[in-house]
């Protein structure tokens, strides 16, 4: 039997490496064939963690081999991360093309000394750039799409609409026009597509992913039909390259928590222990969503209206090294104490997973997303930033999933929401989300059983995974 290496090009950051991570490992355990995954892995200025990050996920994993690039020296401006995060993701993977490129050879021509074949690319939607790399070693270029089917359906419609009706980016009084994009079963709000559309060079950054997206031999999706059926569907008209369904591929094991230290882990699980079924709110805004001191103010306020049990990560900052307590209202803790927990990082999935915990508003990101209907617990929505508007209004509108606080919220970059959204507007929508009659409730369950039937023997995803393994690795067995 010919053994054969995957080469996975993953983006530093927690909500693109979890994901990629885990579906490297369940490559490895699906084929025997696949003896090797090798992952590049680049050195993000801003996400220092994730070296650290990268060596847990990936410890005790002999099929997995971890290889380090240098630090590049002349890291695109810092300061373009607050105008457009988009632009500077793709210059930083651009600059490391040269140091990409000569390991990705290095591989491929140590491969055709020994048994191992390289077989092909796995790359992260922003490293859409290294297909070309992929082709002067003759290698095939997959992506693996680290959120749904949903903001792959903009990606292929943005393109499209630059070519037929306009070349610039979008108008801030364009924000109510409604879109026809095919992947969608209703019109989408131009105010709910990621921010970027609305920045210059954002937008001809997002033009460009979604034009060299459509160049990708296929497009591995962490999503699956049962949650996003209109979108798949769409998707298997064969016009584009294939997409596989393959989700929801979870890390839900084996994570470092940074600044959360053990014991404080500990206690919050003790405290869950002892809460009713159902009866806490879990309030988490990804490994970056950071509110303004006011609208901290107004949450907080919200949940001494509402007097429901809870769990807070509050972030002061993108490196999530603040102080939690410190934009808190005078007296809340006390007045709390024993009803609720404020942290900084949560064991996210370990809240999730606990059946005292009832409910979650969440920033939309899609692996928080998929983590929440895994273990059936429902969303109240308060998109930040990236794509999270989309999904938010994805699961409210398009799919009747969620609770909607917001969907056109922005936290970051020029479109920033400077409206506070009120403590009595929050605790109308969390008495929505913990009303144990609320339908949302019994249509999530129902999506968890999906989900898990999706990933186990024979479920769609698993077979759509087996799919692509044979399409990979071609007559390479
Ligand atoms: O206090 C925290 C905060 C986050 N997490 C975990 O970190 C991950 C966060 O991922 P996600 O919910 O997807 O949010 P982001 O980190 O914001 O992810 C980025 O990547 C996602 C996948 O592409 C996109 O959907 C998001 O919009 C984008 O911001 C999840 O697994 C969480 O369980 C914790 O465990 N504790």
């Amino acid at each position: 039997m010919k053994k054969s290496e995957l080469i996975f090009i993953p983006l530093p950051e927690t909500g693109h490496l979890l994901s990629t991570i885990e579906f490297g490992k369940r490559l490895l355990d699906l084929d025997r064939r696949i003896s090797m995954i090798t992952i590049l892995s680049m050195k993000l200025p801003y996400a220092p963690h994730a070296d650290a990050s990268l060596a847990s996920l990936t410890a005790s994993e002999p099929g997995i081999r971890l290889i380090s690039l240098p630090e590049i020296q002349d890291p695109p401006p810092i300061k373009l991360l607050d105008t457009s995060s988009e632009t500077y993701i793709i210059d930083f993977v651009a600059k490391n093309i040269p140091f990409l490129r000569k390991t990705i050879q290095d591989l491929v021509s140590s491969s055709a000394q020994d048994s191992n074949h390289v077989a092909g690319l796995i790359l992260d939607f922003f490293c859409v750039d290294l297909i070309d790399v992929g082709r002067e070693v003759n290698l095939p270029s997959y992506i693996f799409m680290t959120s749904n089917f949903g903001f792959l359906g903009f990606l292929q419609y943005l393109p499209e609409r630059h070519r037929l009706v306009s070349s610039k980016e979008f108008e801030e009084s364009s924000g109510e026009e409604e879109l026809p994009i095919p992947a969608f079963l209703n019109r989408v709000p131009a105010k709910v597509l990621p921010p970027g559309v609305f920045d210059k060079l954002s937008y001809a950054t997002l033009v460009k992913i979604g034009e060299r997206l459509a160049q990708a031999e296929g497009i591995l999706v962490n999503s699956f039909s049962e949650v996003e059926p209109y979108a798949v569907e769409h998707f298997s008209r064969g016009d584009y390259p294939r997409a596989y369904p393959v989700g929801p591929v979870l890390n839900l094991t084996g994570r470092t928590n940074p600044g959360l230290a053990s014991a404080q882990h500990g206690e919050m699980m003790k405290w869950l222990d002892q809460q009713p079924d159902s009866s806490v709110l879990f309030l988490c805004f990804g490994s970056m969503g950071v509110f303004s001191a006011p609208q901290i103010k107004e949450i907080a306020h919200a949940l001494e209206l509402v007097g429901c049990r809870f769990i807070w990560a509050v972030r002061t900052n993108m490196e999530g090294d603040g102080d939690p307590h410190e934009p808190l209202p005078e007296g809340f803790v006390e007045r709390t104490m024993g009803r609720g927990i404020v942290c900084s990082w949560a064991p996210q999935i370990d809240i999730l997973a606990h059946k005292a915990t009832g409910g979650f508003v969440s920033h939309c990101g899609w692996n928080s997303i998929q983590e929440s209907l895994w273990y059936g617990v429902p969303i109240a929505t308060w998109p930040m930033y990236a794509e999270q508007q989309l999904n938010a209004f994805e699961m409210v509108k398009e799919l009747g999933l969620a609770v909607e606080i917001r969907l056109d919220y922005v936290a970051d970059g020029d479109r920033v929401t400077l409206e506070i959204v009120s403590a009595g507007e929050i605790a109308t929508a969390i008495r929505s989300l913990m009303d144990g009659d609320n339908p949302i409730r019994k249509k999530v369950r129902d999506i968890m059983l999906a989900a898990r039937k999706a990933v186990s023997n024979g479920g769609y995803s698993m077979v759509a995974t087996g799919d692509f393994i044979k399409d990979i690795l071609g007559d390479h067995v």
